[in-house]
Protein backbone atom coordinates (compact mmCIF):
# COMPACT_ATOMS: atom_id res chain seq x y z
CA UNK A 1 0.00 0.00 0.00
CA UNK A 2 3.08 2.35 0.69
CA UNK A 3 4.20 1.62 -3.07
CA UNK A 4 2.99 5.31 -4.44
CA UNK A 5 3.64 8.90 -3.26
CA UNK A 6 0.59 10.41 -0.94
CA UNK A 7 0.12 13.64 -2.10
CA UNK A 8 1.07 17.15 -0.64
CA UNK A 9 -0.22 19.07 2.02
CA UNK A 10 -3.33 20.78 1.47
CA UNK A 11 -3.24 24.38 2.54
CA UNK A 12 -0.39 27.42 2.82
CA UNK A 13 0.61 28.12 5.99
CA UNK A 14 2.45 31.54 5.02
CA UNK A 15 0.44 34.03 7.09
CA UNK A 16 0.80 31.76 10.27
CA UNK A 17 4.47 31.28 9.98
CA UNK A 18 4.90 34.91 10.01
CA UNK A 19 2.74 35.89 12.58
CA UNK A 20 4.08 33.10 15.15
CA UNK A 21 7.39 34.61 14.06
CA UNK A 22 6.24 37.86 15.36
CA UNK A 23 5.40 37.02 18.87
CA UNK A 24 8.59 34.91 19.48
CA UNK A 25 9.14 34.18 23.14
CA UNK A 26 12.87 33.62 24.82
CA UNK A 27 14.77 30.83 25.14
CA UNK A 28 14.19 28.28 28.11
CA UNK A 29 16.76 26.29 29.19
CA UNK A 30 14.87 24.15 31.80
CA UNK A 31 16.34 21.12 34.23
CA UNK A 32 13.83 19.09 33.44
CA UNK A 33 14.43 19.54 29.71
CA UNK A 34 18.06 18.53 29.90
CA UNK A 35 17.34 15.80 32.06
CA UNK A 36 14.75 14.46 29.50
CA UNK A 37 17.13 14.53 26.36
CA UNK A 38 19.36 11.11 26.39
CA UNK A 39 22.67 11.34 26.79
CA UNK A 40 23.78 10.60 23.16
CA UNK A 41 20.95 11.98 21.06
CA UNK A 42 21.87 14.80 18.41
CA UNK A 43 18.26 15.93 18.66
CA UNK A 44 15.27 15.02 21.62
CA UNK A 45 11.91 15.95 21.59
CA UNK A 46 10.10 15.63 24.67
CA UNK A 47 6.27 16.28 25.38
CA UNK A 48 5.99 18.37 22.37
CA UNK A 49 2.37 19.49 21.70
CA UNK A 50 0.68 22.54 19.55
CA UNK A 51 -2.89 23.20 18.15
CA UNK A 52 -4.32 25.62 15.85
CA UNK A 53 -7.88 27.09 16.80
CA UNK A 54 -9.40 23.78 18.03
CA UNK A 55 -7.27 21.32 16.25
CA UNK A 56 -4.03 19.57 17.77
CA UNK A 57 -1.97 19.15 15.54
CA UNK A 58 0.09 17.61 18.01
CA UNK A 59 -0.53 15.79 21.46
CA UNK A 60 3.01 14.78 23.91
CA UNK A 61 5.26 13.80 21.17
CA UNK A 62 8.79 12.28 22.37
CA UNK A 63 11.14 11.57 20.01
CA UNK A 64 14.97 10.76 19.91
CA UNK A 65 17.61 10.84 17.61
CA UNK A 66 20.77 9.94 17.48
CA UNK A 67 24.01 11.77 15.76
CA UNK A 68 24.49 10.26 11.89
CA UNK A 69 21.37 8.23 12.13
CA UNK A 70 18.48 8.84 9.44
CA UNK A 71 15.12 8.97 10.91
CA UNK A 72 12.11 9.01 9.55
CA UNK A 73 8.75 10.68 10.57
CA UNK A 74 5.92 9.19 8.44
CA UNK A 75 1.85 9.63 8.81
CA UNK A 76 -1.20 10.19 6.57
CA UNK A 77 -2.00 13.35 5.34
CA UNK A 78 -2.84 16.19 8.46
CA UNK A 79 -0.98 13.81 10.68
CA UNK A 80 1.43 16.59 12.31
CA UNK A 81 4.54 15.63 10.71
CA UNK A 82 5.57 18.77 8.71
CA UNK A 83 4.15 20.55 12.11
CA UNK A 84 6.69 18.86 14.20
CA UNK A 85 9.61 19.93 11.37
CA UNK A 86 8.54 23.50 11.85
CA UNK A 87 8.50 23.16 16.17
CA UNK A 88 12.38 21.41 15.56
CA UNK A 89 13.26 24.73 12.99
CA UNK A 90 11.74 26.99 15.14
CA UNK A 91 9.13 28.35 12.47
CA UNK A 92 6.70 26.87 14.95
CA UNK A 93 6.20 27.83 19.12
CA UNK A 94 5.30 24.39 20.98
CA UNK A 95 2.52 25.20 23.33
CA UNK A 96 4.31 22.42 25.21
CA UNK A 97 6.93 20.62 25.64
CA UNK A 98 11.02 20.96 25.16
CA UNK A 99 13.64 20.42 22.07
CA UNK A 100 17.26 19.56 23.32
CA UNK A 101 19.74 19.78 20.36
CA UNK A 102 23.02 18.30 20.61
CA UNK A 103 22.63 18.71 24.04
CA UNK A 104 21.06 22.42 24.70
CA UNK A 105 17.90 22.43 25.77
CA UNK A 106 14.60 24.80 24.34
CA UNK A 107 11.37 25.67 24.99
CA UNK A 108 11.18 27.35 21.69
CA UNK A 109 14.42 27.07 19.30
CA UNK A 110 15.04 30.42 18.41
CA UNK A 111 15.25 30.47 14.26
CA UNK A 112 17.93 33.50 14.19
CA UNK A 113 20.85 30.75 15.63
CA UNK A 114 19.08 27.56 14.20
CA UNK A 115 22.37 27.56 11.59
CA UNK A 116 24.58 28.32 14.33
CA UNK A 117 23.26 25.20 16.15
CA UNK A 118 23.73 23.65 13.28
CA UNK A 119 20.50 22.72 11.97
CA UNK A 120 19.60 23.55 8.21
CA UNK A 121 16.59 22.15 6.63
CA UNK A 122 14.60 22.09 2.95
CA UNK A 123 10.80 23.04 2.59
CA UNK A 124 7.96 21.14 1.61
CA UNK A 125 7.30 23.67 -1.23
CA UNK A 126 10.66 24.97 -2.92
CA UNK A 127 11.66 28.25 -0.91
CA UNK A 128 14.46 29.21 -3.59
CA UNK A 129 15.23 32.12 -5.46
CA UNK A 130 14.00 31.46 -9.35
CA UNK A 131 15.83 34.34 -10.40
CA UNK A 132 19.48 33.55 -9.63
CA UNK A 133 22.06 30.74 -10.47
CA UNK A 134 22.24 27.53 -8.73
CA UNK A 135 25.96 28.59 -7.26
CA UNK A 136 24.31 31.71 -5.86
CA UNK A 137 21.28 29.88 -4.36
CA UNK A 138 23.88 27.54 -2.96
CA UNK A 139 25.61 29.99 -1.51
CA UNK A 140 23.02 31.58 0.26
CA UNK A 141 23.35 28.78 2.43
CA UNK A 142 26.29 30.05 4.05
CA UNK A 143 25.25 33.41 4.47
CA UNK A 144 25.05 32.99 8.39
CA UNK A 145 29.10 32.77 8.49
CA UNK A 146 29.99 36.39 7.45
CA UNK A 147 31.72 38.06 10.17
CA UNK A 148 32.74 41.24 7.87
CA UNK A 149 30.69 44.59 7.72
CA UNK A 150 29.11 45.54 4.68
CA UNK A 151 31.69 48.32 4.09
CA UNK A 152 34.95 45.71 4.66
CA UNK A 153 32.95 44.28 1.62
CA UNK A 154 32.69 47.23 -0.19
CA UNK A 155 35.91 48.16 0.55
CA UNK A 156 37.18 44.61 -0.21
CA UNK A 157 39.18 44.45 2.72
CA UNK A 158 41.28 41.58 3.69
CA UNK A 159 38.76 39.79 6.23
CA UNK A 160 35.96 39.91 3.46
CA UNK A 161 38.22 38.58 1.07
CA UNK A 162 39.22 35.74 2.93
CA UNK A 163 35.27 34.82 3.68
CA UNK A 164 34.21 35.21 0.23
CA UNK A 165 37.15 32.70 -0.35
CA UNK A 166 35.82 30.58 1.97
CA UNK A 167 32.34 30.39 1.02
CA UNK A 168 32.94 30.15 -2.28
CA UNK A 169 35.31 27.07 -1.30
CA UNK A 170 32.39 24.98 -0.29
CA UNK A 171 30.13 26.07 -2.59
CA UNK A 172 32.12 24.29 -5.16
CA UNK A 173 32.32 21.54 -3.01
CA UNK A 174 28.97 21.37 -2.42
CA UNK A 175 28.30 21.25 -6.30
CA UNK A 176 30.65 18.79 -6.91
CA UNK A 177 28.79 16.36 -4.07
CA UNK A 178 25.49 16.64 -5.52
CA UNK A 179 26.57 16.51 -9.19
CA UNK A 180 25.34 20.13 -10.34
CA UNK A 181 28.45 21.69 -12.18
CA UNK A 182 26.49 21.28 -15.21
CA UNK A 183 23.59 23.27 -14.20
CA UNK A 184 26.08 25.88 -11.43
CA UNK A 185 25.11 29.20 -13.36
CA UNK A 186 21.43 28.28 -14.86
CA UNK A 187 18.98 30.23 -13.15
CA UNK A 188 17.11 28.00 -10.78
CA UNK A 189 13.95 28.65 -12.32
CA UNK A 190 14.64 27.28 -15.53
CA UNK A 191 15.68 23.47 -13.99
CA UNK A 192 12.96 20.71 -13.74
CA UNK A 193 11.47 20.70 -10.79
CA UNK A 194 13.51 17.68 -9.37
CA UNK A 195 17.11 19.53 -10.05
CA UNK A 196 15.54 22.69 -7.91
CA UNK A 197 15.03 20.08 -4.99
CA UNK A 198 18.56 19.10 -5.46
CA UNK A 199 19.87 22.25 -5.12
CA UNK A 200 17.53 22.73 -2.19
CA UNK A 201 19.25 20.10 -0.43
CA UNK A 202 22.90 21.71 -1.39
CA UNK A 203 21.90 24.97 0.26
CA UNK A 204 21.34 23.06 3.33
CA UNK A 205 24.06 21.32 2.89
CA UNK A 206 26.83 24.22 1.87
CA UNK A 207 25.76 25.16 5.91
CA UNK A 208 27.80 21.69 6.74
CA UNK A 209 24.75 21.08 9.39
CA UNK A 210 25.08 18.78 12.28
CA UNK A 211 21.02 18.09 11.92
CA UNK A 212 19.13 18.34 8.72
CA UNK A 213 15.62 18.37 8.38
CA UNK A 214 14.21 17.72 5.17
CA UNK A 215 10.55 18.10 4.51
CA UNK A 216 9.41 16.18 1.65
CA UNK A 217 12.17 16.12 -0.07
CA UNK A 218 11.05 13.90 -3.27
CA UNK A 219 7.71 15.20 -3.41
CA UNK A 220 6.99 15.10 -7.24
CA UNK A 221 9.93 13.85 -8.42
CA UNK A 222 10.22 10.38 -10.87
CA UNK A 223 11.16 7.17 -9.69
CA UNK A 224 14.88 7.93 -11.07
CA UNK A 225 14.68 11.30 -8.87
CA UNK A 226 14.17 9.95 -5.87
CA UNK A 227 16.18 6.94 -6.44
CA UNK A 228 19.45 9.87 -7.31
CA UNK A 229 18.13 12.05 -3.96
CA UNK A 230 17.60 8.52 -1.41
CA UNK A 231 21.46 8.12 -2.87
CA UNK A 232 22.59 12.38 -1.98
CA UNK A 233 20.99 11.65 1.31
CA UNK A 234 22.54 8.96 2.81
CA UNK A 235 26.23 9.78 0.86
CA UNK A 236 25.16 12.91 3.18
CA UNK A 237 25.07 10.67 6.34
CA UNK A 238 27.87 8.34 5.20
CA UNK A 239 30.49 10.55 4.09
CA UNK A 240 29.40 13.86 6.48
CA UNK A 241 28.27 11.78 9.31
CA UNK A 242 25.24 14.22 9.22
CA UNK A 243 22.16 13.31 11.20
CA UNK A 244 18.50 13.22 9.32
CA UNK A 245 15.12 13.84 10.11
CA UNK A 246 12.99 12.89 7.01
CA UNK A 247 9.58 13.27 6.47
CA UNK A 248 8.36 11.48 3.18
CA UNK A 249 5.52 10.23 1.65
CA UNK A 250 6.94 7.44 -0.68
CA UNK A 251 6.94 4.58 2.48
CA UNK A 252 9.44 2.45 0.24
CA UNK A 253 11.76 5.31 -0.16
CA UNK A 254 11.40 5.99 3.32
CA UNK A 255 11.64 1.95 4.46
CA UNK A 256 14.70 1.83 2.49
CA UNK A 257 16.53 4.25 3.55
CA UNK A 258 16.02 4.94 7.22
CA UNK A 259 17.26 3.52 10.20
CA UNK A 260 14.35 4.10 12.46
CA UNK A 261 10.85 5.56 11.53
CA UNK A 262 8.36 7.54 14.44
CA UNK A 263 4.95 7.09 13.18
CA UNK A 264 2.48 9.90 13.21
CA UNK A 265 -1.62 9.57 13.37
CA UNK A 266 -3.94 12.69 14.43
CA UNK A 267 -0.98 14.51 16.03
CA UNK A 268 0.01 11.04 17.94
CA UNK A 269 3.19 8.91 17.88
CA UNK A 270 1.76 5.23 17.01
CA UNK A 271 5.08 3.58 16.66
CA UNK A 272 8.22 4.33 16.24
CA UNK A 273 11.17 1.27 15.66
CA UNK A 274 13.21 0.27 12.84
CA UNK A 275 11.67 -0.20 9.45
CA UNK A 276 11.05 -3.77 9.98
CA UNK A 277 9.68 -3.47 13.35
CA UNK A 278 6.82 -0.30 12.30
CA UNK A 279 5.80 -2.10 9.10
CA UNK A 280 4.76 -5.46 11.27
CA UNK A 281 2.78 -3.13 13.49
CA UNK A 282 -0.79 -3.12 13.85
CA UNK A 283 -1.33 0.64 14.47
CA UNK A 284 -0.14 1.53 12.10
CA UNK A 285 -1.59 -0.52 9.33
CA UNK A 286 -5.12 0.42 10.91
CA UNK A 287 -3.78 4.43 10.31
CA UNK A 288 -2.28 3.86 6.90
CA UNK A 289 -6.04 1.87 5.71
CA UNK A 290 -8.26 4.45 7.00
CA UNK A 291 -6.49 6.67 4.92
CA UNK A 292 -7.79 7.65 1.63
CA UNK A 293 -3.87 6.92 0.27
CA UNK A 294 -4.48 3.59 1.68
CA UNK A 295 -6.48 1.38 1.98
CA UNK A 296 -6.08 -1.62 -0.46
CA UNK A 297 -4.88 -3.92 2.28
CA UNK A 298 -1.68 -4.65 1.06
CA UNK A 299 0.84 -5.15 3.64
CA UNK A 300 3.54 -2.36 4.16
N1 LIG B 1 -0.10 27.11 10.47
C1 LIG B 1 -1.19 26.37 10.64
N2 LIG B 1 -2.41 26.95 10.82
C2 LIG B 1 -3.51 26.21 11.02
N3 LIG B 1 -3.51 24.87 11.05
C3 LIG B 1 -2.35 24.23 10.85
C4 LIG B 1 -1.13 24.95 10.63
N4 LIG B 1 -0.14 24.05 10.50
C5 LIG B 1 -0.70 22.85 10.61
N5 LIG B 1 -2.02 22.95 10.82
C6 LIG B 1 -2.96 21.85 11.03
O1 LIG B 1 -2.31 20.90 11.84
C7 LIG B 1 -2.60 19.59 11.40
C8 LIG B 1 -1.31 18.87 11.06
O2 LIG B 1 -0.78 19.48 9.88
P1 LIG B 1 0.67 19.11 9.32
O3 LIG B 1 0.87 19.93 8.10
O4 LIG B 1 1.67 19.22 10.40
O5 LIG B 1 0.47 17.59 8.90
P2 LIG B 1 1.33 16.71 7.92
O6 LIG B 1 1.41 15.36 8.52
O7 LIG B 1 2.62 17.38 7.60
O8 LIG B 1 0.40 16.70 6.61
P3 LIG B 1 0.80 16.52 5.08
O9 LIG B 1 1.33 15.14 4.93
O10 LIG B 1 -0.51 16.70 4.38
O11 LIG B 1 1.81 17.58 4.75
C9 LIG B 1 -3.57 19.72 10.23
O12 LIG B 1 -4.87 19.59 10.72
C10 LIG B 1 -3.31 21.13 9.75
O13 LIG B 1 -4.46 21.67 9.14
Amino acid sequence: MFGASLGAAAYERAPEISGILAGARPVEDTRQARQSAKADAMLALSGIGISFGGVKALSDIALEVKGGEIRAVIGPNGAGKSSLINIISGLYHADHGTIAIDGQSFSQVPPSRLARLGVARTFQNLALFGGLSVRDNIASGRVYTRRASFVEHIASLPRARREDAGIAEKVEQTIAFLHLEAVADRLVATLPYGLQKRVELARALVAEPKILLLDEPMAGMTATEKAEMAGFVRAARDRHGVTIILIEHDIGVVMGLSDRVAVLDYGRKIADGTPAEVRADPAVIRAYIGTAEGGNGEDI
